[in-house]
């Protein structure tokens, strides 16, 4: 591939000719989007909505390919998730996208204000591997509800999503729309030279750190959608065989590969064997009903690859020479990314697997007494994504909101306020900057322009011209005391 610079003179070093093509492509598109009104916005989206509906199978047989999904949690997770963003995002639209009028301060009557919202241009969508279709087609959503031109990068460990993405973008829209590039990190960062409006990145801290720097060379915009450690704290007052069942989904979904999995359970001391006991019944009943084994359980997504599998039979491993026990679980097979849905008890605090992010199916369980221990613990860490309450007390739900920081929170649930589409979703500190989904993905890929409107002649600000007089600053005075 040839290389070349981009006209841009903000732009740095070296870029392929085809992706600077590409990305000229998409600015010269803008003023179109940026003069389109809500019908020919929502005729797009209805066509990508018809093309997921087309392609149900493709999607769900590119997931299996790619790390064995089961095609139930592909149809929950990534297309009626992405369906209902659409959606949501339809019903909305023409009203999201009109001017917000605003009040007027006693210092500047006369005059009219409002918001107004512009598409901020060509943006930018990194998607992770692990809700690779949902990751990556959910904020393409907004960003095109927002009227901009977008390049979409999604992750090369799930290339055979990747591919049908590509395809998606071909069928759907124009290549001056949206294009897809497939690559790893030597695509990621040659992209992330170019002078993007608006970057979007879903995946890890460590490489949101990287977009975050990239981006501050173009001042260009971001929305980083990070990980973490997520806690769930089941308190002695909670109903253990409804928080075993939710957990237990919540934790093993997607074979605990979710940005929002309960990442580890704080579980009050005197509940923790009951706990136990009712999360065995339930990782049964859901895994392994006929006894014929996890392993063979449609039911149960693989590891998405030998490095992760790797990562995490040795967080398991660490995990056990420090200590921990083996209380549900354990089993791993190599050959097939395999790891069966694992509880583990007594777990050292300075283990890895309770200092990084597991995300995979392990689940440490760790006692504690009193709340404010609980709150501390989690306190401790780096900001979670997300975090979970499990109990029947009000006050003891109230003081673990109140005196714990997290992106987002549900109490008595695990992950679906995710799914809700009138919550914000993001992290905050070190699992993320800015918020996703419905109104909040809009305004991610928005400008909120601030427009003052002032009758031609007629201005009170006007007194306060120089030369500052004894009467202007009479009027400064005045205006210090009452407005
Ligand atoms: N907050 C959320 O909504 C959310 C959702 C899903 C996953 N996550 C997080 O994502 C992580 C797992 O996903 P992942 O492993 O795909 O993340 P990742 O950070 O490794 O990769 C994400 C994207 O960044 C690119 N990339 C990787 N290394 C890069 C580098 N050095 N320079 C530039 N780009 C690079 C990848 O190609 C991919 O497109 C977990 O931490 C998880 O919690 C967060």
């Amino acid at each position: 591939m040839a290389a070349a610079t981009l006209s841009a003179p903000e732009t740095s070093p070296v870029i392929s000719s085809e992706l600077c093509a590409a990305f000229e492509r998409l600015r010269a598109h803008t003023p179109v989007l940026r003069r389109e009104d809500a019908t020919a916005r929502a005729t797009r989206l209805r066509r990508l909505a018809a093309w997921i509906t087309g392609n149900r199978v493709a999607i769900q047989t590119a997931l299996y390919a790619d790390f064995r999904k089961p095609a139930a949690e592909t149809d929950l997770t990534e297309i009626w998730s992405t369906q209902a963003e659409i959606k949501h995002t339809l019903a909305h639209l023409r009203q999201w996208m009109k001017p917000r009028r605003v009040g007027t301060p006693l210092s500047l009557l006369g005059t009219t204000s409002w918001v107004q919202y512009e598409p901020k241009g060509v943006c930018l969508v990194m998607a992770p591997w692990n809700y690779p279709f949902y990751l990556a087609v959910g904020p393409l959503v907004s960003a095109l509800a927002a009227g901009n031109c977008c390049v979409l990068k999604p992750s090369e460990l799930t290339p055979h999503v990747a591919t049908l993405l590509r395809r998606l973008a071909e069928e759907v829209f124009d290549p001056a729309e949206v294009v897809v590039l497939e690559g790893g990190k030597d695509m990621a960062t040659e992209l992330l030279r170019l002078p993007f409006d608006h970057i979007f990145f879903t995946g890890s801290p460590e490489v949101g750190k990287i977009v975050m720097r990239a981006a501050a060379e173009h001042l260009s915009g971001v929305t980083l959608e990070l990980g973490g450690k997520s806690p769930a704290v089941v308190d002695a007052t909670a109903n253990l065989r409804d928080a075993a069942e939710k957990l237990v989904w919540g934790k093993f979904l997607n074979a605990g590969q979710t940005c929002v999995a309960p990442d580890y359970v704080l579980v009050q001391e005197p509940v923790q064997a009951e706990l136990v006991r009712e999360m065995e019944a339930v990782i049964r009943r859901n895994y392994n009903p006929a006894g014929a084994g996890v392993e063979n359980s449609e039911s149960f997504a693989r590891i998405v690859n030998q490095q992760h599998f790797n990562r995490l039979a040795g967080l398991l491993e660490d995990a056990q020479a420090t200590g921990a026990t083996v209380a549900v679980g354990g089993e791993v097979d190599g050959r097939q990314c395999f790891i069966a849905p694992t509880v583990l008890t007594q777990v050292a605090p300075d283990s890895r697997i309770m200092q990084e992010e597991i995300f995979g199916p392990l689940l440490p369980l760790v006692p504690f007494g009193t709340l404010s221990e609980a709150a501390d613990f989690i306190n401790a860490r780096p900001k979670p994504l997300a975090q979970y309450v499990f109990t029947r007390n009000a006050e003891n739900q109230r003081y673990l909101l109140d005196n714990v920081s997290a992106g987002g929170a549900a109490v008595n649930e695990t992950i679906v306020h995710l799914g809700h589409s009138e919550l914000p979703f993001g992290g905050v500190g070190n699992s993320g900057v800015g918020k996703a989904h419905g109104h909040y993905g809009f305004l991610a890929f928005s400008n909120e322009k601030a427009v003052l409107r002032q009758r031609i002649g007629r201005t009170s600000i006007k007194l306060l011209y120089p030369p500052y007089t004894p009467k202007v600053r009479r009027m400064l005075d005045l205006l210090l005391r009452y407005l």
